[in-house]
């Protein structure tokens, strides 16, 4: 009986694992939507400044600050500058209502918000002409000065970053539609085991529906990968090693990782164990819960990951060792926030296993268990948000002690 791993030596070994794959898929121009968790593939420089031209943060009156003294002065009121509109320059002695993001007129320096005014609102302009009574203003005032966030030419966003909301945002703004990112790995994921079927087959007697393979692939979508399932693997292993060759040969099929779940532990029908026979994969013991059985090694010289059955196991192993090592190889996806809770009750961890509990984090900074330690509580699973953590030699806590927790 081998001595079981560290999560830190396994998570090592994965990201080792993982080194070996050229990083290098080629880039794949996408629209902007479209590469939503994906790495950007090149240095991207701005086309234009960022605000474009000095406008207004505030809605108010546009003047030239040298106009008004300490004290304030009466100005004349100009046209007033909507948002969108391109000004005609402000003559001194005038102040022009300006609208939030409107062009600052030329001579204009500053913006003085309406809510100081007298009076205190827009005049009409069908009215005719109007005088407004404004405080003193430092020059600058509630001006957005053209590429004060980015000038034209810069580097915008460095390649190997990972494209999210802000990212994305961030290229709209500079009217890109397009980005070049780096073509997604493609992980092939196979659920094995007699007893799985599809949802939405029929449930006969001592089946369970996959819900492995779901669970799954959602993390690896989530986490930018591209995903192939081949549906669910029966306990012929022989037929399940021949699907992976599938791909794992030179052709367009070849993935750049495999991901089993199911089919390593201890039973008398381990199905990837037995299809691994001749493959160098190590089926080992990791001192964690859940969790604990991995398989790792090549086939074919794809990289391999034999995850556990249970439905929570292979989920923390995914989160606990593949996520982790692809952000480390790959730079995306980005790491789970890491934050430090205190524990909303007291809880026990088995000696020796680094055990993965599942919690709800409160606004108040505390956690509260969601379920307990067993790995089939899927139902458990989808109430928690976040992964708490408790070190192997921790065997016991009180409420208020301090946990590390991965948010989901
Ligand atoms: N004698 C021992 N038995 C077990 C040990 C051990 O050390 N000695 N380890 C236990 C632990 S811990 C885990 S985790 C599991 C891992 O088992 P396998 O990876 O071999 O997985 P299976 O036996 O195929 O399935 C385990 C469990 O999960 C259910 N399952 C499997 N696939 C799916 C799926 N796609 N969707 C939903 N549920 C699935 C399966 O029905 C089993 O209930 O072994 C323990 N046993
Ligand atoms: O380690 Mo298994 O993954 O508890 O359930």
């Amino acid at each position: 009986m081998s001595v079981p791993r560290s999560v830190a030596a396994h998570r090592q070994a994965v990201v080792e694992l993982l080194t070996g794959v050229s990083a290098d898929r080629g880039k794949l121009r996408l629209p902007l939507l479209e590469a939503l968790g994906k790495a950007l593939a090149v240095d991207v420089y701005a086309p234009l400044s960022l605000p474009p031209f000095d406008n207004s943060q505030m809605d108010g009156f546009a003047v030239r600050s040298a106009d008004i003294p300490d004290g304030g002065a009466e100005l004349r009121v100009a046209e007033p500058v909507p948002a969108g509109a391109a000004p005609a320059a402000l003559k001194p002695g005038f102040a022009a209502p300006i609208m939030t993001g409107a062009v600052i007129p030329e001579g204009a320096d500053a913006v003085v918000p309406i809510e100081k005014a007298t009076p205190n609102a827009f005049p009409d302009p069908a009215a005719g002409e109007a005088v407004v009574v404004l405080p003193s203003v430092a020059p600058g005032t509630y001006v957005r000065d053209s590429g004060s966030d980015i000038g034209k030419g810069e580097l915008a966003l460095v390649a190997g970053t990972r494209m999210g909301p802000a990212q994305l945002g961030l290229l709209a703004a500079l009217g890109l539609t397009t980005v070049e990112v780096r073509k997604p790995w493609r992980v092939l994921l196979v659920t094995t085991g007699d007893e799985v079927v599809e949802p939405g087959k029929e449930l006969t007697a001592g089946k369970i529906f996959d819900s492995n393979g779901t669970l799954l692939e959602a993390s690896m979508r989530q986490a930018g990968l591209d995903v192939v399932r081949t549906g669910i693997s029966d306990d012929d292993p022989s037929k399940l090693l021949a699907v992976l060759q599938r791909h794992t040969g030179p052709a367009e099929d070849r993935v750049d990782v495999i991901v089993t779940t199911g089919g390593v532990s201890k039973g008398a029908y381990e199905v990837v164990r037995q299809a691994m026979a001749n493959q160098p994969v190590e089926f080992l013991p990791v001192a964690m819960q859940p969790g604990g059985p991995q398989g790792l090694g090549t086939v074919e010289g794809v990289p391999f990951l034999g995850f556990p059955g249970n439905p929570v196991s292979c989920l923390v192993s995914f989160e606990m060792f593949l996520r982790p090592a692809l952000s480390q190889v790959l730079g995306t996806p980005a790491q789970r926030p890491v934050l430090k809770a205190r524990l909303a009750e007291s809880l026990t961890s088995p000696e020796g296993k680094h055990q993965v509990r599942r919690g709800t984090m409160g606004a108040d900074g505390t956690v509260r268990m969601e379920g307990g330690a067993g790995s089939h509580l899927v139902h458990a699973l989808a109430r928690a948000n976040a992964l708490v953590q408790i070190p192997g030699d921790v065997t016991e806590l009180a409420e208020g002690d301090e946990v590390e927790v991965w948010m989901l």
